[in-house]
Order: structure tokens, then sequence, then C-alpha cells
């Protein structure tokens, strides 16, 4: 595996704009960055991380497909922030998911481009220091780097997209992703996922909204032109096809949590309606839970029950999780962060986790 170190990739030269009447009077600077190709050159997809992304978006497909019938399980940090703490997370879920392999096909979540209500830290992608730096090229970097250590341990990479050029340098390391209950409503999102190569989940949004969830899904799913740039960083306009591999994750709303039986089954009927498979991932974290991670366990064995108990629309969970339980701020000194935890939302701890896919799939095998 090529280390960071060894990667020489341009440095960039941050441009002042040239004095206007009309333009740029908000911005104060421009920072280049390398293009996808260079950066997809000094760290290239290896074998293994291919395997893994391959097999990966083939399993999640033929769940949502119903073809198999084990559950699909997005589970991980909140946010990264730390590359050291996602690792050790990732080789222990990369060794949990052989032990439940026969029921679970476990997916890790490397959420590193965070959506914010109203301002943060906007995640290891956009700011890997927390120093407000915001060196969005060693972002790049580091992400890259992550994503094809975790794909290297046969762990395939889940991930949110949100800025609209971070998949051109990622994309091909990441077997599932999905818009967020603060993007799922935006064309712009929509026509991005509708050129995405991995399967992809649609948030209803924080009011509550499913429809517009279902509206996205079906949006993605047909062609559409947008603006982006090329593996060489060019402005250029891309036709996509469409993506077919499209599911509704259930992570509760304004009202309070989705995840109950009624919820669910009107889920799936929109769906049906919409005339997309009835695939539906229930997310135990967000307004599920009411950001109580405690909850979590709750929902994750009431979705478990109401798979079991006949519902097949339920394809998939997601759990917020981390090495350890709760959360922290992010801190004015870096150095002084607690070894795996959240600074985004709280999230279980490993014991919990590995207790919750242990349970799930002895449930699931009885
Ligand atoms: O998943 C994480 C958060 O819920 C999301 O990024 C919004 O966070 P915020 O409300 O703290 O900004
Ligand atoms: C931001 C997230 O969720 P949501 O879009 O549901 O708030 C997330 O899963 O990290």
């Amino acid at each position: 595996m090529t280390q960071l170190s060894e990667v020489e990739l341009p440095t960039p030269e941050t441009q002042t704009p040239a004095p206007s009447r009309t333009e740029n009077l908000n911005v104060s600077s421009f920072t280049p960055l390398p293009t996808p190709r260079e950066l997809k050159t000094a760290l290239p997809l290896t074998p293994g991380a291919e395997r893994t992304v391959l097999a990966g978006r083939q399993a999640a497909q033929a769940i949502l497909r119903g073809e198999d019938s084990r559950l699909l399980v997005v589970v991980g940090p909140c946010s990264v922030h730390d590359s050291g703490a996602a690792l050790e997370y990732a080789r222990r879920l990369a060794a949990l998911r052989e032990r439940v392999a026969g029921t679970l096909e476990v997916q890790m979540r490397v959420y590193v481009d965070k959506p914010r209500t109203t301002v943060g830290w906007r995640g290891f992608l956009m700011d890997p220091d927390m120093t407000g730096a915001n060196d969005v090229g060693r972002g790049l970097a580091l992400t890259r780097q992550l994503m094809l250590e975790v794909g290297e341990l046969g762990l395939p990479v889940a991930t949110e997209l949100l800025d609209p050029f971070a998949p051109q340098y990622l994309f091909d390391a990441v077997a599932w992703a999905c818009l967020g209950a603060r993007t799922t409503e935006s064309q712009t999102h929509r026509v991005m996922a509708s050129a995405v190569s991995a399967p992809m989940g649609f948030k209803n949004g924080t009011g509550g909204g499913l429809k517009l969830a279902v509206d996205a899904m079906v949006a993605a799913a047909h062609p559409h032109v947008f603006f982006t740039v090329d593996d060489d960083g060019r402005a250029c306009i891309v036709q996509t096809e469409g993506n077919p591999n499209g599911h509704i994750i259930l992570r509760g709303g304004k009202n309070g949590p989705n995840y109950a039986p009624q919820f669910v089954k009107e889920a799936a009927d929109l769906i049906t309606a919409a005339g997309r498979p009835p695939a539906v991932m229930v997310d135990c974290s967000h307004a599920n839970s009411g950001s109580d991670f405690q909850r979590q366990g709750l929902i994750w064995r009431d979705v478990v029950q109401q798979r079991l108990g006949g519902q097949h629309a339920i394809r998939g969970l997601m759990l917020e999780s981390n090495l350890e339980e709760g959360k922290q701020s992010v801190p004015a000194d870096p150095n002084t962060l607690k070894h795996g935890v959240s600074v985004t939302d709280a999230c279980v701890g490993w014991d919990e986790t590995e207790a919750l896919l242990l349970e799930a799939d002895a449930a699931l095998r009885g």
C-alpha cells in the first residue's frame, strides 16, 4: 500500500480573486486541487480494494433486489476524524463481518463529508486536521488512502455523497453511497446520484418527508446531464444513464421516529406505487433515536423482529458506532481529542456494536 508520505501531489498556490465590482465580492481566495487523475495515479485502486468494491456492490444489489435474503448493514462512525482510529475500527469490523456473513452483509460507514444543520466542522475530507485550515487536498488524499486500506481488509466502504466533485476522486473505492436527509430533495444531488456506479440509499427529509426520498430514487434512476469536472479537472457536461439500484432509508423526522411497522409499510407501498422494488433500510440513529445513542439498540432489535415477522421490504439497517460510545466536542486543540469517540453524533461503542450484530445474526439464523 502506498503511504501518503510517498505521494507527490502538486503544491496548491492560493490565489486572491482579481478586483471586480460584480463578482467574487464574498470570496477571499481560490486554492487549486490536484486533478482526480493525479490523485488516482498517486493512490491507485489496489486489486484487493477493487475486489472488495465489486463484491460489496454485488451483494448490496442482490439484497436490495430480494435475490439475497441477508440484511445490508451499514455500520460505523458518524464521521471519521482520525484515520488511525478508523482503521482500528475497520479491522475489528472486518473480523466481525466474517462471523455474521451468513445473515448480514456488513459495510463500513466511512463518512468524511458532513452536512451541517447550520455550521460546524465539515468532516475529514474538508478539514482533516480539524484546525479550520480546510486543507481539502490533504483531506482528499488521506480519505482515498483510508478507503483503499479499508477495502484491502475486505470491508466494503459506504459513504455519503455530498460535495459535488468529491466522487470523481473517491467513488471507484466506494461500494455503497447515500444522499442524506438535507440533500435528498436537491436536484444537484439527485442528478449526481444518477451517475453513481454503486447502489444508493435516499434518506427521508429532516422534516420526515418520505415522498421526497421516493422522488429522489425515481429521479436518480433516470438519465440526466449535469456540470462536473472530468478526470483531468476540465469542466464538462456528463450524460448519465441512471442508477437503477436505489432504496429508501427511514431516519425519522421532526415529528419523531419512523421505524415502526406502519411507516415501513407506508414506505414499501410508496416505492411499489413508484414502480421500484420495495427496499427499505432503517437508520437506528438520527431522528429515529432522537439522537440518543442508547436508543439505537432498541430500534435495531425492533427492526430485526419486524423482518423476522415477515416484513421483507426491510432490507437493511444503519447503526452509528465507534470504538467508544458517546460523543465529544471538537476541541480547540485537536491533540486533546479522546481516542475513538465521535465528534459529531453520539455513537454506540464497540462492545454494543458487536453484541447487536451477533444477536441479529443468531435471531436471523433461528
Ligand atoms: O450525522 C450527523 C449529523 O446529524 C449531521 O451532520 C447534522 O449535524 P448538526 O445538526 O450537528 O450540524
Ligand atoms: C448526516 C447523516 O444522516 P442524516 O442525513 O439522516 O441526518 C449521517 O448519516 O451521517
